[in-house]
């Protein structure tokens, strides 16, 4: 089985726990993509479901697959997201932000009583930072602000190079939100939660992909089969 068949059951186990009536978060990515496509399949067979999509990438494909969407301005809450991963450690700490959604990501899977992980499972890794860290920033003063991720990376023990990411055609990429993204080459990351913590506080710094505490599950998809891991304690503790 390859990579993306193993995607897609992944994401097939995850539409199992979908109920009728649910406010879903739908991801972002390769992965993301296979449930949104499934879940197209579910609600043209009568699934009444509503979503709420975490990049124009996936609002174009969840309207192309038929899945109804909405906005956190017009509902209150989300039941599910289900959403990739580029890294997940024991402790469900995450690395988003490789398809440079993790903004919007991330606030829709704080808004959701659960987030499930999807992922094959060589995203399932001891200690996060082998995948280049995304860091979303604002274009003024990038300077600085790298001088402030610099200083945030030595305090917490952590160093790397850092790269400003460039879409295929060279330009700068640029994310839905119309920021920037660094992407920072650490290598281990000792401390997720305080690095999270030191980065959350630089001025320029909008958001980074480290997600702490938001996921409560994960459904790694492997050459063995399918296992599904719950995060010991409930999102929120
Ligand atoms: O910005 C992108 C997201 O965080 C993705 O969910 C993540 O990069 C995983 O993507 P994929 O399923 O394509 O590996």
């Amino acid at each position: 089985m390859n990579m993306d068949q193993l995607k897609r059951q992944a994401a097939a186990r995850a539409l199992e726990e979908v109920r009728d009536g649910m406010q879903l978060g739908l991801g972002t990515g390769s992965t993301a993509k296979h449930f949104v496509e499934l879940l197209g399949e579910r609600v043209a067979a009568g699934l009444k479901v509503i979503g709420v999509p975490t990049s124009e990438t996936t609002r174009l494909d969840a309207e192309r697959c038929g899945v109804k969407l909405t906005t956190l301005d017009e509902i209150d809450h989300l039941d599910l997201t289900v959403d990739g991963a580029d890294e997940i450690d024991p402790e469900f700490n995450l690395i988003k932000g490789g398809g440079g959604a993790l903004l919007r990501e991330k606030i829709v899977a704080a808004a959701s009583d659960r987030m499930i992980v999807i992922a094959d499972d060589s995203k399932w890794v001891p200690t996060l930072g082998k995948f280049p860290l995304p860091v979303e920033v604002i274009p003024f003063g990038l300077g600085a602000t790298r001088r402030a991720i610099e200083t945030a990376f030595a305090e917490c023990g952590v160093s790397g190079q850092m790269a400003v990411r460039k879409a295929k055609d060279g330009h700068v990429f640029v994310t839905d939100g119309g920021h920037w993204i660094v992407d920072a080459q650490l290598g281990s990351i000792v401390d997720p939660p305080a690095l999270a913590k030191a980065l959350s506080a630089i001025p320029g710094v909008v958001e980074h992909g480290l997600f702490i505490g938001l996921a409560s599950s994960a459904v790694l998809a492997g050459g063995e089969g399918i296992r599904v891991i719950e995060r010991r304690k409930p999102k929120g503790d």
